[in-house]
């Protein structure tokens, strides 16, 4: 997949900017502040409908503005073309279109364009809670699958309405007359959750190992899939997974009834990186922890490819502040050749196979409307 064209309206800094990145790496030079990283963020808005972590559609509203506008084009490997529009308002709220059809769940477009952001704010993946890590391997695979992708957001339809009869029942010695049809589905649902993710997790480890040992030798990475079942966990097939699960919301029902909230499921898995044996969280130096980070997302390059037979547009941002120059090398080697990146930058670098492009020439000046 690649980007041919972005045109950009009272998005975060910019009031209007035209940007045709070209195939192969891209490197988006600027001073400081000067909306390099917005930039990466509008093509990503277009290709997974929203932006970077967790920031609101009208915090990427321009300012001084009360709606903004990014027109896309994107064409697949095999040539098909994507025209994707976001439009948002104060009023209006956000709309999308494919192709210039209205989406009516944006949902849809997820898995089409794939894109893989490696920005500094990532380190959340590694630093912070749970819930970070469990966004990782549910975006990778929501990309992949879309039936993953159903099933998550199904998932959490039974959780909230399992949650809102836990918390309704005004009886704490006995449960909800219909609280068993909901453990069961939710125990379904979530069975094949866990079982995508395990899946996951065991044919991505190769992909991840040799990504790290040629950004780093000597240790040994390893990502491990911790369920909340625990040891309750018997079987890696979906039906024992289901069957745990609810034998365990059996024994676990009296807890559930006072804390008012399920206490076991996807929702409360965690997924734990080691280097060594040792946890990253805990004792990774801050090299070692952006190494890490850096190698999931160019691990998760090839996957996707290897996956959907089609090769991810791949956003770096800031990675020459972040990585030493031997590291940016190495990544710049295995990312070169491999379908379009767009890499942000303050400075030029004159490497040859860099297409170079400073933001102020991407600034919109005269000519046809955007
Ligand atoms: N909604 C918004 N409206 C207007 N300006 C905004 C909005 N959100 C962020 N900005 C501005 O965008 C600028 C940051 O842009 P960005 O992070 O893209 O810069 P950058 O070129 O990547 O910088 P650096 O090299 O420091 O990483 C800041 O000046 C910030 O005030």
């Amino acid at each position: 997949m690649r980007l041919d064209e972005i045109k950009i309206q009272n998005f975060r800094k910019h009031s209007e900017l035209i940007f045709s990145p070209s195939e192969g790496i891209n490197l988006i030079f600027g001073p400081n502040g000067s909306g390099k990283t917005n930039i990466l963020e509008a093509i990503h808005y277009c290709a997974l409908t929203k932006g970077f972590n967790r920031t609101t559609d009208r915090q990427c509203m321009n300012f001084s503005a009360e709606s903004f506008l990014l027109k896309s084009l994107f064409t697949s490997d095999t040539g098909c073309q994507y025209r994707v529009h976001v439009d948002f308002s104060t009023n209006g709220g956000k709309s999308i279109s494919l192709n210039n059809s209205q989406l009516e769940k944006f949902s849809a477009l997820i898995g089409l364009i794939p894109c893989i952001l490696f920005s500094p704010a990532e380190i959340t993946i590694v630093h912070g809670s749970p819930q970070e890590r469990r966004r990782f391997l549910d975006n990778a695979l929501c990309q992949i699958s879309k039936s993953y992708l159903e099933q998550l957001l199904q998932y959490r339809r039974i959780l909230q309405q399992r949650n809102a009869l836990l918390h309704s029942s005004w009886d704490r010695s006995s449960p909800a007359p219909d609280m068993n049809i909901w453990t069961e589905l939710l125990a379904e649902s979530g069975a094949f959750i866990i079982k995508e993710r395990m899946d996951f997790l065991d044919e991505f480890q190769p992909y991840f190992s040799n990504a790290y040992a040629i950004l780093d030798t000597g240790e040994i990475p390893r990502l491990t899939y911790r369920s909340s079942l625990g040891k309750a966990l018997v079987s890696s097939d979906r039906a024992g997974i289901a069957d745990s699960l609810m034998h365990r919301f059996g024994e676990i029902q009296h807890q559930e009834q006072v804390r008012k909230q399920t206490l076991l499921g996807p929702h409360r898995d965690e997924i734990l990186f080691y280097l060594d044996g040792s946890d990253v969280k805990k004792y990774a130096s801050q090299g070692q922890t952006r190494t890490f980070l850096i190698a999931l997302k160019v691990a998760l390059q090839r996957f996707l490819f290897d996956k959907k037979g089609e090769q991810s547009i791949f956003l770096l941002d800031d990675i020459f502040s972040e990585l030493d120059q031997r590291r940016v090398e190495r990544v710049l080697e295995m990312i070169a050749g491999f379908g379009q990146s767009l890499i942000t930058s303050t400075e030029k670098t004159g490497l040859s196979f860099l297409h170079e492009i400073s933001i102020h020439d991407m600034l919109y000046k005269h000519g046809d409307p955007l």
